[in-house]
């Protein structure tokens, strides 16, 4: 797996992501529950204009809105299974139509290979990966003291998620390896140090942004 500080480079020879008319670029961040996705994403919005899309909160938001497909969600979450990608994949697509911006970061999706399989078949696909790795006992340590009033975090709960994170989501980040597409950073140190690793490679994926954050100091809203 290939270190956060090699380079990212944007890649020339990728199919182009048309979606609702307009180009998209999509980092996907992926990791473990509680391995910092949500917080880390927060930052990179604010130094690089992206917009952040949790598959989980857009499911989460789904079962509030009182949806046909709602008790069907909530029951899934509450088991730390996987929602079906039509779902998923139908809340991702209308937000980033929706979006006035065309770069996007999807956190927390795909968490399996069918989840994978079925974004490809919608003729998008993902410019790098961002995988936040952290060890189980410090996740289900954030996720203990998170205190968000979360259905599914509790500890029986917090166990099924660490399993189908290991069994289908690993997998996800291993195919994409395999393509040279996984930026790994250590989400084990705090968070100020996690981002500094992330910023390396937002920078070297986007040294436009980079140069205009430095020479005004200013999150880039480009
Ligand atoms: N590097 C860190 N060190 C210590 N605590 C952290 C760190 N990063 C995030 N946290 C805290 O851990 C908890 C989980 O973080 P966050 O919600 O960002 O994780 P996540 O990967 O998005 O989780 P999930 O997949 O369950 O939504 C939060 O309370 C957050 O403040
Ligand atoms: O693509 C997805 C994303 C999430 N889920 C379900 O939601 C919960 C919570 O997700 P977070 O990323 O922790 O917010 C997750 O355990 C799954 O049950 C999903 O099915 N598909």
């Amino acid at each position: 797996m290939m270190d956060a500080s090699v380079a990212v480079t944007e890649q020339e020879n990728v199919t182009e992501n048309i979606l609702g008319g307009k180009k998209v670029a999509v980092v996907f961040v992926l990791g473990g529950p509680g391995s910092g996705k949500g917080t880390q994403c927060s930052n990179i919005v604010e130094h690089f204009g992206f917009t952040h899309l949790s598959a989980g909160e857009l499911l989460r938001t789904e079962i509030k809105s009182g949806s046909e497909n709602g008790a069907m969600i909530d029951n899934i979450i509450k088991e730390g299974r996987i929602v079906p990608s039509e779902i998923t994949i139908k809340l991702l697509q209308e937000a980033m139509i929706k979006s006035e911006n065309d770069k996007f970061l999807i956190d927390g999706f795909p968490r399996n290979e069918e989840n994978r399989a079925a974004f490809e078949n919608i003729n998008l696909s993902p410019d790098f990966v961002l995988f936040f790795d952290c060890s189980e006992e410090e996740m289900g340590r954030r996720l203990l003291g998170r205190n968000q009033g979360r259905a599914d975090d509790n500890i029986e709960t917090i166990r099924k998620r660490f399993g189908v994170f290991e069994e289908s989501s690993l997998p996800v980040v291993e195919y994409y390896d395999s393509k040279d597409m996984v930026k790994k950073i250590n989400a084990a140190k705090p968070i100020a140090e996690v981002f500094e690793d992330v910023k390396t490679v937002f920078q070297m994926y986007c040294p436009k942004h980079a140069l205009l954050n430095q020479a005004t100091q200013m999150p880039s809203r480009e």
